[in-house]
Order: structure tokens, then sequence, then C-alpha cells
């Protein structure tokens, strides 16, 4: 007997008939003689009643606490638990649930997107030998003050793999209303297609760059623990693609794709600081104040164009633009910039693959087919599986949707 840990998304658990589809597969386990874990997130998407943004839109968050909000948002995913219990019993199976503190998911106090500290099985392990179906509630930890924390947003994805590493499971299934992980978003791509595998580091860079399929630091714990992400249909019984390491792929011949995949993200802004003086280490004493205020900068550039004068261009998330502008400001007497220029309506286009680095023209062919469909890239970013081009954010789409047909068509 093996026990299998099964995660079903918010798409999963959504309404009584997509939950129907989600008990075939767990019922499917318990037929092969396995035992299921089932990490449940909260039941669809904003409007459904007890949706994740639903919750949250019937609050002024401004007036709650971070903590507060955790205590709200993880409400959701008790409720999933509870009526998949109510409805799996009624059908006649053995099921038992598990609370926030049975979970063992302990986190830092970082509320909202708090990381897991360490993880402990017992609970489950404990309930396993008395069910045959243990759900848990996704989402959710707690922190060492004795407070329940949320994972950040997709959080779910995580808990399930460290559900797995806890209790020494080999595989995570993760479902979705997808057949796996395609070549773009099929709701954007439709000619996209379905990977058989990826690699964690190919999966990571998707995940990273806006593939919401699987959440990127799921990607990271799995590649750590070296267990195997196998994402598939909870409406459909085929295979679907499964996410492990390089060596394996690379072993056996799994993937012959130079390109895994396109995706795209919609949420980036540019800041650019004009004229700045170059005597002094601007760009460094910049940076030091983004970080103290907990910015991510995702690409940076920084030009000498004579006079002594530079210019400093930044791309960071748009959520991050007030915090970065109250930094310039506190700034302004040392770099002394002419003018500071804040475009808000920035996006980002990425293709991932293990073949960039090993094949010449690459990026040229990215940049061609964006330049050439009059799609203007402002800023770029390259690594050795990842060239990513900062565009205007109404023409991500349709820049998946040429890179594509350029790199997979
Ligand atoms: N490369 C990709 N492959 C497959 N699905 C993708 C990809 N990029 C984005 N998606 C989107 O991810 C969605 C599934 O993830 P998600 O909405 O988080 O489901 P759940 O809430 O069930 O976890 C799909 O409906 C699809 O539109
Ligand atoms: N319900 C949470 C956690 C989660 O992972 O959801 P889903 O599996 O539906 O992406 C969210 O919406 O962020």
């Amino acid at each position: 007997m093996k026990v299998i840990v099964q995660k079903f998304g918010g798409t999963s658990t959504r309404s009584v008939e997509t939950r129907e589809h989600m008990y075939k597969n767990i019922i499917r386990e318990l037929e092969n003689g396995n035992k299921v874990v089932a990490v449940v997130s909260a039941m669809g998407r904003f409007d459904d009643p007890y949706a994740t943004d639903t919750l949250l839109s019937i609050v002024n968050t401004d007036e709650l606490t971070d903590e507060e909000i955790d205590r709200l948002t993880s409400i959701g995913e008790t409720i999933s638990t509870l009526v998949c219990k109510s409805e799996l019993s009624e059908m006649g199976y053995s099921v038992e649930t598990v609370t926030n503190a049975e979970l063992g998911i302990l986190t830092d106090s970082h509320h909202m997107n708090a990381t897991i500290t360490n993880v402990e099985g017992s609970h489950i392990t404990d309930k396993l030998k008395r069910a045959d179906i243990v759900i848990c509630p996704g989402f959710q930890g707690y922190s060492q003050n004795g407070k329940v924390t949320t994972l950040g947003r997709g959080g779910s994805d995580l808990s399930a793999v460290a559900i797995g590493v806890a209790i020494d499971a080999s595989e995570v299934e993760i479902y979705s209303d997808v057949n796996g992980i395609y070549t773009a978003d099929p709701r954007i791509v439709p000619d996209a297609i379905q990977l058989e595998y990826i690699s964690y580091a190919e999966m990571l860079e998707l995940s990273k760059n806006g593939a919401k399929v699987l959440n990127h630091r799921c990607v990271q714990l799995a590649a750590k623990h070296n267990i195997t992400i196998h994402a598939r249909s909870s409406f459909d019984s085929r295979k679907g693609t499964y996410v492990l390491g390089d060596e394996k792929i690379m072993k056996d011949h799994l993937n012959q794709l130079i390109i895994s995949g396109i995706t795209g993200s919609q949420n980036e802004a540019r800041v650019t600081l004009v004229g700045v003086d170059a005597k002094v280490n601007g760009a460094g004493q910049l940076f030091e104040k983004i970080a103290e205020a907990n910015v991510n900068v995702n690409v940076f550039n920084q030009a000498l164009v004579g006079g002594g004068k530079m210019d400093i261009s930044l791309i960071i998330n748009d959520k991050d633009v007030p915090g970065v502008v109250e930094v310039i400001n506190d700034l302004k007497e040392i770099l002394k910039p002419q003018k500071t220029i804040v475009r808000g309506n920035i996006g980002k286009v990425a293709v991932i693959g293990v073949g960039i680095k090993n094949n010449k023209g690459m990026f040229q062919k990215v940049y061609n087919t964006l330049m050439s469909n009059d799609i203007n890239v402002e800023m770029t970013s390259c690594s050795e599986i990842n060239i990513s081009c900062y565009i205007d954010r109404d023409d991500v789409k349709k820049a998946q949707v040429l890179l594509h047909e350029a790199f997979l068509g």
C-alpha cells in the first residue's frame, strides 16, 4: 500500500459537479489499494461564496492586520476540507480531517506570504492508520507564536509538497482544470502543446514568470527533496506532466524540446531616473534603500549619458511603485535626477528552455519576432534558460501567441 498526496485547487473544489470529478481521482487510488492524503484549496474563484478573493472582497483589508487577513482567508480552505469530508463520508468512505495545528506546517511570522521553517507529519500519519482518506486544508501553516499564517497566493501547491516531504511521499499529484504543463497557457495560446516532462529548473522559471499552473515555491521545495510532481487534470484520467530533475530528463532523453514554454505577466512597472549625478555611487545607495523597503528589483540598467550624468532604469512590480518613489524622493539631494519617469503599464513575456544556452540566435529570434510585429521591447533580461522581454502590458497576450508560433508552431 502506498500513500498518495493529491492536491485539488479551486478549479477542482469549486462545485458539486467539479468535486464529483475530484472524488473519482481519490477513489481510483483507493481501488488500487492505496491511501490518499488530499490537500484542498478554497472552493472556486472570485464570486464563488467561499473562494479566497470572495472572502477578501467582503472586508476592507486596509482595516485589518496581515495576521487578521490570514485568519480570514485560511477559513476558505477549512470550509473546503469539511465539505469534502462530509461528501466523501456520505458516499461511504472512511475519512479524517486535519486542523491547522495538526498539519504540522511551521512557518515564520511573515503573514500572507509565510516561509515554511519545519514540517512534521505525525498527525497525518496517525490519521492514516484510522482512515483511507485524510483531508488537509492547503495554503496555511502556523507560526511559532501560534498564529495562523498563509503561504502566499497559490500556496496550496506548496502545502501539498511540504506534506509530501513530511510523510515521505515519492510523488505528489497536483490537480487543476488543465491536463498538466503546456508550452504556453492554453487559455491564451490554443495551440499550446502538453509536455510529458519538464525539469524543475524550467518549471521554476515558468512559474516565477507568470505560469500560475504551479506555485514556484512548491517547485523549489520539490527540487530540494527530489519529489516528482505529477501535474494533471481532475477532469481527465490521462497522465499529465511530470516535473522532475534535469539529470533524469537528460539521462533518459525525456525532453527533446529546445524551448519548454512561453509565459507572460502583466504586473510590472518601469521607473527611470534621467540624468543622475554619475560621480556619486547613486545606484548603490538606491539599491540599499530599495532592499530596506523590502522591494524586489526584477531588472536594472544603468547607462552613462555624458556630461557626468547617467540614466538608471528599474523594472519592479507595480504594487511596489509608491515605495520606490518614496525612496527616490528621500535620495533626491544625493542622486540629483533631472527627472523621474514612472511607466506603470509594463508587462513581460518570457521564453524558457534548457536549449537556450546551446543554440545560437535565440535572443535575436525573440527580439525580431516582437519588433517585426510592432511590439516595442523596452528592456530585457537573459539567463541560460530564460529570455525575458519587458513590453507594453497590452501586448503581452499577443506576444505569447507570436513567440509560440515562432518557436513551437
Ligand atoms: N504553461 C501552462 N500550462 C498549463 N496551464 C497554465 C500554464 N500557464 C498558465 N496556466 C493556467 O493555469 C491554470 C490552472 O492553474 P490554477 O488556476 O492555479 O488552478 P487551481 O486553482 O485548480 O490550482 C489553467 O487553467 C491555465 O489557464
Ligand atoms: N486559495 C488560495 C490557495 C491556492 O493555492 O489556491 P488554488 O489552488 O486554487 O490556486 C489562493 O487562492 O491563493
